[in-house]
């Protein structure tokens, strides 16, 4: 992988890499944008099969950051940190302190919290050694584990658009193929449960599953099959990538909203869906909830501000509908061009000259 080239095209700022032999840790920061403030994004503690899908990885997802953190309205640019290891047997205390110093020495420049792989206590150990960190235990003031905010907002942002599909925000009868039940879609399935909609699920995990379908009487479905299910909404809470060459053909869903990050695997299968009809939310649009929420700490966290904020992807999502029909584009561009446009008018009114503590004259 050409890394200056790679950064280059979509205009990078930063990559930082983070090496501690004691302790094992091997991580990856990556900046993307930080016109509208500092970049704010999770840690992903993943296996990465090389070095180069790690940094991919990083890259793709801080740039996902930008986009979301600016079409959330939220005054923050956009990273991502990666750290290379299996989040079951590679943990300690020491990897994620000496990580938590990496990231202070950035100064503020990148902010952290949880992401796949990585958990409260995971924040609190970072914590230890830098204040920017979010996600932390309500002990510190902080709001905690993200998830199930991330899934209020994606039952909210479903809401909108299932009226935007069928003329009407109720989910009651409506039947939803989850894909994935972990730590966002089990939250979503309770929402979707107690609303009155039919769930079906499917997961890696069998005891995830079995939870779903003992808690919230879901059918449970082989991983291969999530995609072909009569169903009227398919959320994607699992895995990227996901919406692609092989699955598009096998969709009845008329809706696709859910949490995972980077659904489309490419434009042209966000261009193939809209042709088609199906109304995607937006990934980053609609799984803004666990950032709206995290950043709340920045201002001092209160709970009810925040929930009422990620409330705000109902309008979000509605308003990214109106764009898709009076621009004529697909949803996805649609979103895109909401955050660019957004960032461009921050960008402008920044340019602007403002007098520091120096002297205009000398510059002293
Ligand atoms: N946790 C949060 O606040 C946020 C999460 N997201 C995204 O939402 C997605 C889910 O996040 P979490 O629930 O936190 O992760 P998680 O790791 O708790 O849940 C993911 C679930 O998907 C399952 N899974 C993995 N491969 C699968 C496959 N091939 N088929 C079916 N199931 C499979 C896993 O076993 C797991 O239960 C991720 O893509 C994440 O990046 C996005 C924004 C915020
Ligand atoms: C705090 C996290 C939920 C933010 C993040 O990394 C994401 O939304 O993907």
């Amino acid at each position: 992988m050409e890394i200056f080239k790679y950064m280059e095209t979509y205009d990078y700022e930063q990559l930082v890499f983070c090496q501690d032999q004691t302790s094992g840790l091997k991580a990856i920061i990556a900046i993307h944008d930080t016109t509208l403030g500092p970049a704010l994004g999770g840690t992903r503690m993943w296996t990465y099969a090389s070095e180069s899908e790690a940094i991919e990885d990083a890259l793709r997802l801080a740039r996902g950051m930008t986009y979301k953190n600016a079409a959330a309205g939220l005054n923050l640019g956009g990273g991502k940190a990666v750290i290379i290891g299996d989040p079951r047997t590679d943990k300690n205390p020491e990897l994620f302190r000496a990580f938590g110093r990496y990231i202070q020495g950035l100064n503020g420049r990148y902010i952290t919290a949880e992401d796949v792989g990585t958990t409260e206590e995971d924040m609190d150990l970072i914590h230890s050694e830098t204040d920017y960190v979010t996600g932390v235990s309500a002990e510190f003031g902080s709001s905690g584990n993200p998830s199930p905010v991330t899934a209020y907002g994606i039952y909210i942002g479903m809401k909108a658009a299932a009226k935007e599909a069928f003329g009407s925000d109720s989910l009651e009868g409506k039947t939803v193929a989850v894909q994935g039940v972990g730590n966002v879609a089990y939250t979503l399935c309770r929402h979707l449960h107690e609303e009155g909609a039919k769930l079906i699920v499917t997961d890696i995990n069998k005891e995830a599953v079995q939870r779903a379908v003992e808690e919230f009487g879901a059918k449970a479905v082989d991983i291969n099959e999530i995609y072909s299910q009569d169903a009227d909404i398919f959320a994607p809470c699992a895995l990227g990538a996901i919406i692609n060459d092989t699955t598009i053909p096998q969709f009845k869903a008329k809706v696709i909203a859910g949490s995972a990050n980077n659904q489309l695997q490419d434009t042209v299968h966000g261009d193939l869906i809209h042709e088609m009809g199906i109304v995607y939310a937006p990934d980053y649009v609609i799984n803004s909830g666990g950032v709206i929420n995290v950043a709340d700490e920045l201002a001092g966290y209160n709970r009810e501000r925040a929930l009422k904020r990620v409330e705000g992807i109902y309008g979000t999502i509605e308003q990214i509908f109106a764009i898709s029909k009076r621009d004529k584009i697909p949803t996805y561009l649609a979103a895109d061009r909401l955050a660019e446009e957004r960032i461009a008018r921050v960008a402008k009114s920044r340019g602007q000259f403002l007098q520091n503590e120096k002297s205009i004259i000398s510059g002293r």
